[in-house]
């Protein structure tokens, strides 16, 4: 039989029903800090701390009715919890009427941070608002400056799946209490499996608490982080109860009771009585100095204190970001909303995605000429070029063979002017092929002139020589006058005059001028555009 004098301190969270999973974890914890609490000779050597473990079943109604027996009963001191923020606002509400205070390691809201109205409610879990500049720290991280916030809703990756939502042009921040596995979970009448919650969640970016410590410094009650968690499963599973992911900031939360109570104690011959009474107003008030200026190393947040007085803002908190790939959280880097907008990368970590790259915000539209490709050219001028060296094969042959009858009857010096006109029509066609930034001015006028040109000589040659064979035929009557090439060159020559004439008038007129035509094409930024990421090299 213990001496000591027991102390009060009664706690609420949901126990049973459907929240009990992360609810009775809490409570498990906090009892099993008052064991290694009682068991010090230095901390409350006269007291002997008895949680008085209440189920609110996270319903609001029930967490006012334990308070109302807390008061009534005038038992305990202070409350650990609540754990949800439905109930801990309705109590918190009440309870500053009687200057009770709570301690809770699970409620979020940002809504409680407001110190005017919940002035004796403390917290060791940080706001979920506090999060935001996690939030900041990614988008900075990536470059985005297109975000779209939505409000958090449980079905929401459900929709996501329907209505196909993920892949490549997606890149999703959840932040969600729940890194052990919220997109393995479905509902019942969903009409989604878990599987496709999964693949919807695949590469998502998931921000939660730091529950646990990484660090390996021991905490007040000598463990560490690791040892907490080992002995804490052992401990749950002894009494039948699963883990909870808050079970270290109850562990937490217990202990910074503890040390305000002992505080209030400290220096004091006797053992004070006004702790037992929660109506005992300056008690209440010495308790909450206390809890503010209590520092004390916890399993939470490592190597830092504990600082309730920072928890309250609603800037303070530790979170961890990581990526969900292949069904499972993989923990990239931690960020402390109280710092600047760094993330502190762990072992190597880096956000890897399906191709490597990170994720964009959106697509940039960008200027892009519109000009001739590169193949399109070259394909021109090998047919042009072919061309030509068709048309020097067909003047070789027409000048070598221009005594022989049949060439002769035909004409071979119309015939050369002809193909002279054929090889200029083809050296339009490769001015006609160059485009884009090689384009001048200067070649768009020097196009028309060669297909200009290059018609003129060979159609006008064709013209000239069927005109001829025309006056021969035709006019039997008349005196036949001899119509010889000269005749031919000069009308095809009196054709290129009344070309030139055209051209020169058009060229001083309205001159050909390289306009640029771009096209506003969506174009998802290079590589290099993308965030430099703390692995790539
Ligand atoms: N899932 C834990 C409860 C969180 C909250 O109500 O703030």
């Amino acid at each position: 039989q213990s001496n000591k004098i027991p102390l009060y301190v009664g706690s609420l969270a949901p126990l049973s029903g459907k929240r009990s999973w992360w609810g009775a974890g809490i409570t498990a914890a906090m009892k099993m800090a008052f064991d290694y609490i009682n068991n010090r000779t230095d901390i409350l050597p006269s007291y002997e701390l008895t949680l008085l473990a209440n189920d609110t079943k996270g319903e609001t109604g029930l967490g006012n009715k334990i308070l109302y027996d807390y008061i009534r009963t005038g038992k305990p001191s202070l409350i650990l919890g609540p754990g949800r923020s439905n109930v801990a606002l309705s109590v918190a509400d009440t309870a500053k009427y009687w200057k009770m205070i709570q301690i809770s390691a699970s409620a979020e809201t940002g809504d409680l941070s407001d110190v005017d109205n919940y002035p004796f409610f403390f917290r060791t879990i940080s706001s979920i608002s506090a999060s935001k500049s996690t939030f900041v720290a990614l988008a900075k991280t990536f470059h985005w400056k297109r975000v779209a916030i939505l409000f958090f809703s449980r079905d929401m990756y459900i929709r996501i799946y329907k209505n196909k939502l993920f892949g490549q042009r997606y890149g999703w921040v959840v932040h969600t209490p729940d890194s052990q596995g919220w997109w393995n979970r479905t509902y019942p009448h969903s009409g989604c499996t878990a599987d496709q919650v999964t693949e919807a969640a695949e590469y998502a970016i998931s921000i939660d608490h730091l529950y646990l410590s990484k660090a390996n410094a021991s905490s007040i009650s000598g463990l560490t982080p690791q040892q907490f968690s080992k002995e804490y499963k052992a401990y749950v599973a002894k009494i039948n109860v699963s883990t909870s992911v808050y079970g270290p900031f109850g562990f937490d939360a217990a202990w910074m009771a503890a040390i305000a109570l002992n505080s209030s104690t400290e220096g004091k011959s006797t053992t004070r009585r006004d702790l037992l009474d929660i109506h005992e107003e300056v008690a209440t008030e010495e308790i909450k100095e206390n809890l503010l200026r209590a520092r004390f190393l916890g399993v939470t947040v490592g190597i830092l204190y504990i600082s309730l007085l920072s928890l309250i803002t609603l800037s303070h908190g530790q979170f961890l970001t990581g990526l969900i790939s292949g069904s499972k959280f993989h923990l990239v880097a931690l960020h402390d909303a109280g710092q600047a907008y760094n993330l502190t990368y762990y072992d190597q970590g880096k956000f890897q995605w399906r191709d490597g790259k990170s994720p964009i915000d959106g697509v940039t539209y960008r200027d892009k000429l519109m000009e001739l490709s590169e193949g399109h050219f070259i394909v021109m001028c090998v047919i042009a070029t072919f061309g030509i060296l068709l048309c020097f094969g067909f003047l070789h042959f027409n000048i070598v063979n221009r005594n022989k009858r049949c060439v002769k009857m035909s004409s071979p010096n119309i015939n050369s002017t002809m193909i002279i006109g054929c090889i200029l029509a083809y050296v339009s066609v490769i001015l006609f092929s160059v485009d884009g930034m090689s384009l001048t001015g200067e070649i768009c006028m020097a196009r028309v002139v060669a297909l200009d040109y290059g018609f003129t000589i060979a159609f006008g040659s064709m013209f000239s020589k069927t005109w001829r064979v025309h006056r021969i035929t035709r006019k039997l009557r008349v005196r036949r006058k001899a119509i010889h090439d000269i005749h031919l060159l000069g009308m095809i020559f009196m054709f290129l005059f009344v070309d030139t004439l055209i051209l020169m008038v058009w060229y001083m007129v309205d001159p050909l001028r390289k306009t640029q035509k771009s096209s506003c094409t969506p174009t998802i930024r290079s590589t290099n555009a993308m965030a430099k990421l703390p692995s790539d090299p």
